[in-house]
């Protein structure tokens, strides 16, 4: 059995790095794609984790397989296509450490993951599955992944959506609202952005517009990320707000995932159905993934920058005694 199967992107992200002695860009190359970036969190946490996904069959997708290898993460459910390249995303990192993306146009090998070729055995036996809505703005990838959540959730899996909103709203904004109410429709936990949240309740308050999303989909648990801030969560009528930690900001890019992977991993441990979840457990659920989220944005890089469950622990532990933890640039 799986703790947690993440379904979708696998990609490589391109961010300038300044310029050669010659005068040309310098880029760095990490691994990255928000449901697997879940994934490596998740696998950090010593998690049982599988991906579905689909490289091309190019140096990237060899590259990208092997991370996920190395992770210990089951790679049986990745696909190669013969057909499309792998996916690049080029990341531009302001002063603060935020980031915008923008991708390369063509057709790439995660938007045509096909439901014949989902691995219907890991879906089957999977506690807990994780996927965003970026490459369901494009067939046959968003069937694909929609059928796959489907699978899973009639075999007992809990669903966990995270909406990703922002590049899959640069490139089909109608398209992307349907496929994210599909998502919400399907999902027992959801994680949203203010600006998620905005777009799609019309308020960026967070008790307001969970309150909405609860209404309008029956969402069971739902968290709402508020950068710095740390975290809004909402189940049914229970809802309490839990602080950030304080750190220095170098890129934000995978803090909200590192945030997924620690709640998921948190929640697994619980054992039970997230409906079942009381205000204790959901109170340590959101410290951990604060925690998690907040040491992504200390380090660069997406797959990368996923913390492991010994720095999270060192660092929690830290906050208990009233210390603070320095840590070393890497
Ligand atoms: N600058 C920061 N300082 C402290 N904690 C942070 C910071 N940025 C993010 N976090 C932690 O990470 C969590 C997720 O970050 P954020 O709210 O930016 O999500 P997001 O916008 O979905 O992230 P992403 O940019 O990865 O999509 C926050 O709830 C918070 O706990």
């Amino acid at each position: 059995m799986y703790d947690v199967t993440a379904i979708g992107e696998l990609l490589i992200d391109f961010t300038p790095c300044g310029l050669s002695d010659k005068g040309n860009v310098c880029f760095e190359t990490n691994p990255g794609g928000a449901p697997a970036n879940v994934a490596a969190a998740l696998a950090r946490f010593n998690k049982k984790t599988a991906f579905i996904g689909k490289v091309g069959d190019d140096a990237f997708g060899r590259f990208l397989a092997q991370v996920l290898q190395n992770l210990q993460i089951d790679t049986a459910g990745l696909v190669v296509a013969e057909e499309a390249p792998t996916t690049l995303a080029f990341v531009h990192l302001d002063e603060r450490g935020e980031r915008s993306f923008s991708f390369y146009r063509r057709m790439t090998a995660d938007m045509l993951l096909s439901e014949r070729e989902l691995n219907k055995d890991i879906l089957a036996h999977s506690r807990i599955v994780h996927f965003g809505s970026v490459s369901m703005t494009h067939e046959p990838a968003a069937g694909a992944t929609l059928a796959a959540v489907r699978l899973a959730k009639d075999c007992g899996a809990a669903v966990s959506f995270d909406p990703n909103l922002r590049p899959a709203l640069w490139e089909r904004p109608e398209q992307a609202k349907r496929m994210i109410t599909e998502g919400l429709r399907l999902a027992d936990i959801v994680k949203l952005s203010e600006e998620e949240l905005l777009f799609l309740t019309g308020t960026a308050d967070a008790a307001e517009g969970s309150a909405i999303l609860q209404e309008s989909f029956g969402t069971p648990l739902l968290f709402v990320t508020l950068g710095s801030a740390g975290c809004f969560y909402r189940k049914g009528d229970l809802t309490g707000s839990v602080g950030g930690c304080k750190v220095t900001a170098v890129d934000t890019t995978g803090a909200g995932d590192a945030f997924v992977g620690a709640a998921l991993s948190r929640i697994a441990d619980c054992g039970k159905p997230v409906q079942d979840l009381e205000r204790e457990e959901l109170e340590a659920v959101v410290r951990f993934a604060n925690t998690a989220g907040a040491l992504a944005a200390t380090r660069k890089g997406a797959i990368d920058s996923m913390p492991y469950l010994e720095e999270i622990e060192q660092w929690m532990n830290k906050e208990r005694t009233g210390e603070r933890l320095i840590r070393e640039e890497s």
